[in-house]
């Protein structure tokens, strides 16, 4: 196995490894392919970066790839603990530093440099904030954000009957208030974590979803569990996002962000232009505003700009030994 380089950034809390070192060219002539494409062959090279002893259950990573868009910048191939995403904002508000400090975009701006990231679900502009020295906050525009259904009945194992509603924000997600399932702001992270859990599996089993553009885009993500204060106000809402194979957001979860924002847009809880802070696990914050209506495919959308701040943490290089078979990449949870 080669070696692996990568840079390290977190966003609110959430880990971001950039794996600039050890990944052959991957075939494939549009992203969607490219990830078919990691899916059958190159697993090992996942788990040994996201899993034990190299990461942890709650890992985040990302690999750069050449775009298929045009006007994109660069590609971005999101992987976590079960596999791949669609969409990932935390990864985009870090990814905008990385892109103008490595230099991939030529020619920076000031006060903002533009960087165009083609995610799987499609092409983000993003604008890095930028004094000519040093780059800082990022704000991104997503793909329309559109509810998908709602108030949904649903009976979770172990929770009874209770009423979600399906958004998407680039990645398909649940959304549930916390008094859904009987608990307060003092639950821990574990009870909301198998909660929501329950509620991603249960739904997976029942619901089909479609996507206007691909299949490949089409499958529930995740549930966000929120306070429920999804009418606009000035008061920060909170809301932790269990993705993937239970895995938990640290960030205020950028995708589930947005779809909060098509949520409560299309349930004409906020206007376009209103502005609505969000809080994580962490107590990290991310600000999120509808900003314009769009059609897409048979849905009434909307662009959301989210904003938030990455932040370096480090570099790492990785090896594995050819005898060494627990180091390959292993969980525990
Ligand atoms: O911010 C986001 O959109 C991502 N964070 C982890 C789960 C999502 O992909």
């Amino acid at each position: 196995m080669d070696e692996f380089v990568t840079t390290e950034m977190h966003t609110g809390g959430e880990p971001l490894r950039i794996i600039e070192k050890g990944y052959p060219d991957i075939h494939g002539a549009t992203i969607l392919e490219k990830i078919q494409t990691m899916k059958k062959t190159m697993e090992d090279k996942r788990k040994l970066l996201m899993f034990e002893p190299r990461g942890h259950y709650d890992m985040y990573g990302v690999l750069l790839v050449p775009p298929d868009i045009p006007s994109a910048d660069v590609g971005a191939i999101f992987m976590h603990n079960q596999g791949y995403s669609t969409m990932c904002g935390h990864a985009v508000l870090a990814l905008g530093r990385y892109i103008v400090d490595k230099g991939i975009v030529k020619d920076p701006t000031i006060p903002e440099t533009k960087v165009n990231i083609q995610c799987p679900c499609g092409l983000v502009e993003s604008y890095v904030k930028y004094d000519g020295k040093k780059t800082g906050a990022v704000r991104f525009f997503s793909v329309p954000a559109f509810l998908f259904a709602k108030d949904i009945s649903v009976d979770v194992p172990g929770y009874g009957k209770i009423t979600v509603d399906i958004s998407y924000g680039g990645a398909f997600y649940a959304l549930v208030a916390l008094s859904q399932y009987n608990m307060d702001r003092s639950a821990t992270i574990q009870k909301i974590r198998d909660a929501a859990g329950a509620t991603t599996d249960t739904l997976k089993k029942q619901l089909k979803l479609t996507h206007p553009d691909s299949e490949d885009l089409a499958f529930l993500y995740g549930t966000i569990v929120t306070d429920g204060k999804d009418q606009y106000s000035e008061d920060v809402s909170w809301n932790v996002c269990v993705f993937a194979e239970r895995e938990v957001d640290r960030s205020p979860c950028g995708s589930g962000v947005t779809a909060r924002i098509a949520q409560q847009y299309t349930r004409n809880l906020i206007k376009i232009g209103q502005t609505r802070t969000f809080e994580g696990p962490t107590s990290s914050r991310f600000t999120a505003k509808p900003v314009k209506e769009v059609t897409y495919g048979d849905y009434s959308a909307v662009i959301v700009e989210v904003s938030g701040n990455g932040y370096y943490t480090g570099t790492s290089k990785f090896t594995l030994e050819a005898d060494d078979k627990i180091g390959r990449g292993f969980l525990l949870n």
